[in-house]
């Protein structure tokens, strides 16, 4: 068994007893619920900002413990100070000790798109993403089938939201292609084994169609690498740990910016 499929037998527990605990008519009812989203593709292609997708994760399976000693809030606002042209919140807290609260405090204190970060497996997850006050969502081709991907991406858009679709490899790519996504993340890191290599975005670019926003994601710690990916065509650059592992990761962003 994988680490992928432990957190996704785990997520499925976790969502029966979600769903028990708020009902669907009780998310609707959320503050956040008819919010107007922010769109994805406008913060990313807009030229004052970095294409950077600044992501909060406190730990992470592979890691470990990266950062428990900062706020959700001072940290997401220091990204999008620092031009982040979105933010990624993990709410998986089994794993990623991340919560639903993070993201709501995330939208609470900002301006720009907010993904989040979780393992979508249900139809469920994504009106409760709207509820929580997220613009975009992920879906990981590894563990979804295309009938899946096809259903929570019309559900998605139909409430607005932004889609993010990651796959690490061509055959995931070529069986998840669907209109209802807006973006195409490259994952550099396997998970199913966390091995990685940001050669696996260079390897996919050029099968991703252009009507898609292309995203590299994990791996990327320096200011070259972007560069280098920015050349190839990728509009987006998904970032954790290299700042959220610094004491102060709003102000490592700030330090990195400087060097695009
Ligand atoms: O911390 P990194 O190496 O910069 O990676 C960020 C992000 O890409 C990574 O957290 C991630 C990519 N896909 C995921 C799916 C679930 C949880 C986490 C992830």
């Amino acid at each position: 068994m994988t680490i992928l499929d432990k957190i996704v037998a785990h997520k499925k527990r976790e969502v029966a007893r979600d769903k028990c605990e708020t009902t669907y008519v009780e998310l609707e009812e959320s503050e956040f619920f008819h919010r107007e989203t922010y769109s994805f593709r406008d913060f990313l292609l807009a030229p004052e900002r970095t294409g950077i997708i600044a992501e909060f994760k406190r730990k992470s399976p592979s890691k470990g413990i990266i950062n428990d000693e900062v706020l959700v809030k001072e940290v997401t606002k220091d990204y999008a100070d620092a031009g982040a042209s979105a933010l990624s919140v993990l709410t998986d807290r089994n794993f990623f000790g991340g919560r639903k609260l993070d993201l709501k405090r995330a939208r609470k204190a900002n301006t720009i798109p907010v993904l989040r970060k979780d393992f979508m497996i249900d139809e469920y997850q994504i009106v409760e993403a709207k509820a929580l006050g997220a613009d975009i969502i992920l879906l990981i081709a590894a563990i979804l089938t295309p009938e899946e991907i096809k259903n929570f991406a019309a559900l998605a858009k139909s409430l607005n939201l932004n889609v993010l679709l990651e796959v690490h490899n061509l055959e995931e790519l070529e069986r998840s292609i669907d209109n209802n996504l807006d973006a195409i993340g490259v994952n550099n890191r396997n998970l199913a084994d966390f091995t990685v290599s940001v050669q696996n975005s260079y390897d996919l670019v050029n099968h991703i169609p252009n009507e898609f926003l292309k995203i590299s994601e994990s791996a990327i710690s320096d200011t070259e690498t972007i560069k280098g990916l920015k050349q190839v065509g990728f509009n987006g650059f998904l970032i954790g740990e290299n700042f959220m592992k610094q004491a102060d990761p709003g102000a490592a962003m700030r330090e990195f910016v400087k060097g695009l």
